[in-house]
């Protein structure tokens, strides 16, 4: 099994074990009180085992925007699924590393959408459906072509016994018998553990992973697992004990369970501030996917953002693998303009303020050398060049460095802290700010200011700023 030997992993994981966990249909819903006291905030217990890393050979992204993040939010259009759909093909690349996408076929339009854009005829992202578990679902999914689906198994005792109002041998029955349904259809089931953060692990995730992979080994259709840390409960630290562990739930699916890699997915929230850290953790413990939304749009808090998987993806890979980055600030622009989404601007990566600084001290530092004070070359791999914002504390460095980007001065063409017209601006930004001024400059103020002050003496500026006195005397 060349493929599970590589750099990360210590052992290879996915052979045979003694280990045979089977159902513990229990009476009584085990709630993990001792973590999950509804009258506190849940604990994060330890049991001190570590397991081991384990990076798959491949790893890729798949989406949930028009699912999980579509949920969250007023229904987009029929257009709006398609033009985001279009960004999520140009992010992925040939190679597909965003490499699915679910689309709810309940309505007329929803179904429309799909339609649209599986027209586009792309490899990647594929189409993959979310549906009801009943036959006629099935076999509406399979008549529109689709190959895998989703469907529900929640698998919490707060779930089976609490809302569903069953026992665990009830509930594993009901759910064999759905993906039997699905398997005679032809459709690649893909369960979604729903809660698996609250969920007994050994006495109800593993013995029913177990009975998918007989199901698997049986029909040779590829059952896919997706965790589902529905309320955001995951945690990564070492030794910290199930079900919040997320390398523990990989580890023991692998291991416990012999799921393959290939077959397990995360899907995470984001309502402890931990949804990329987890999402990288479930790679690294070894599973091959993870699922995200365009800008993290989702239930509550949201769900994992495919940008900032699309970068830690690069981070841990070393490679683009032919993904176009820059869609990740189309998708932004597109969120911005077309569906009036507010972006809170410290956001990274699409966040108005993400490349951007007040201080003066940092924009001193930028204009020597950008390198000092921006992640990475945000403006050749986003297409987002740093940016000063100016206010009461960006000094004359942050004018000079805004004064540069604004109108993209190169060489000798670029205006030093110490020029004249940099002096001017800061003496005007200086006379507001003693007046009582509290917000910072908009680009278009600072071009007026510039008006103002005598340019023309700029040989560099002219071109620029004759165009802007143009553009303003026509606003004024
Ligand atoms: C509805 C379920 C599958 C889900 O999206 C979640 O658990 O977050």
């Amino acid at each position: 099994m060349a493929s599970e030997n590589n750099r990360y992993s210590k052992t290879n994981l996915l052979q045979e074990n003694d280990y045979n966990y089977t159902l513990q249909d229990v009476e009584e819903a085990n709630l993990f009180e001792d973590m999950f006291d509804y009258d506190q905030v849940p604990k994060i217990t330890f049991n001190h085992r570590t397991v081991p890393m384990h990076f798959p050979d491949e790893i890729w992204i798949t989406d949930t925007t028009f699912r999980d993040g579509q949920q969250a939010r007023i229904p987009f259009s029929v257009k709006e699924v398609v033009d985001l759909y279009k960004l999520l093909h140009k992010l992925s690349g040939p190679k597909g590393i965003i490499r699915q996408s679910e689309f709810f076929v309940y309505t007329e339009k929803d179904r429309k959408a799909l339609e649209e854009c599986m027209a586009l005829g792309y490899e990647f992202p594929e189409i993959t459906t979310w549906i009801r578990a009943n036959k006629k679902d099935f076999a509406l999914a399979k008549d529109m072509g689709i190959r895998e689906t989703g469907i529900l198994v929640s698998c919490s005792d707060y779930h089976i016994f609490n809302k569903m109002g069953m026992t665990r041998g009830q509930a594993l029955d009901k759910y064999l018998g759905v993906v039997k349904d699905a398997l005679n259809m032809g459709i690649v089931p893909r369960c979604h553990f729903e809660d698996i953060t609250r969920a007994d692990f050994y006495g109800f995730v593993v013995p029913f992973a177990r009975e998918l992979m007989k199901l698997r080994e049986e029909s040779g259709i590829p059952i896919k697992i997706r965790m589902c840390d529905t309320l955001g409960y995951g945690v990564t630290y070492p030794g910290a004990s199930l079900p919040r562990s997320v390398q523990g739930i990989v580890y023991g699916l692998r291991f416990y369970a012999n799921v393959p890699s290939t077959l397990l997915e995360w899907h995470g929230h984001n309502d402890f501030y931990k949804v990329v850290c987890n999402a990288a953790t479930a790679w690294l413990y070894g599973a091959s996917s993870v699922n995200c939304s365009m800008l993290g749009i989702g239930e509550r808090t949201g769900n994992c953002p495919i940008e900032a998987m699309a970068i830690e993806y690069v981070q841990l890979k070393g490679t683009q693998d032919g993904m176009d980055l820059r869609a990740i600030t189309e998708i932004a622009d597109y969120f911005e303009t077309e569906l009036k989404y507010d972006i809170n601007p410290r956001t990274p990566f699409v966040g108005r303020n993400f490349n951007s600084t007040r201080a003066g001290i940092h924009a001193d530092g930028l204009l020597k050398d950008e390198q000092i004070y921006n992640i990475f070359n945000t403006g050749k791999i986003l297409g987002r060049p740093v940016t000063v914002v100016i206010g009461e504390h960006s000094g004359l460095a942050g004018i000079a460095h805004w004064v540069n980007a604004h109108f993209k001065l190169e060489g000798v063409q670029k205006i030093d802290k110490k020029s004249e017209l940099v002096q001017k601006i800061k003496a005007e930004v200086d006379r507001q700010y003693a007046e009582g001024r509290t917000t910072s400059f908009g680009d278009n103020e600072l071009e007026m200011i510039i008006r103002d002050a005598d340019y023309m003496k700029y040989a560099a500026l002219c071109a620029h700023v004759a165009d802007i006195g143009e553009t303003v005397k026509a606003d004024d």
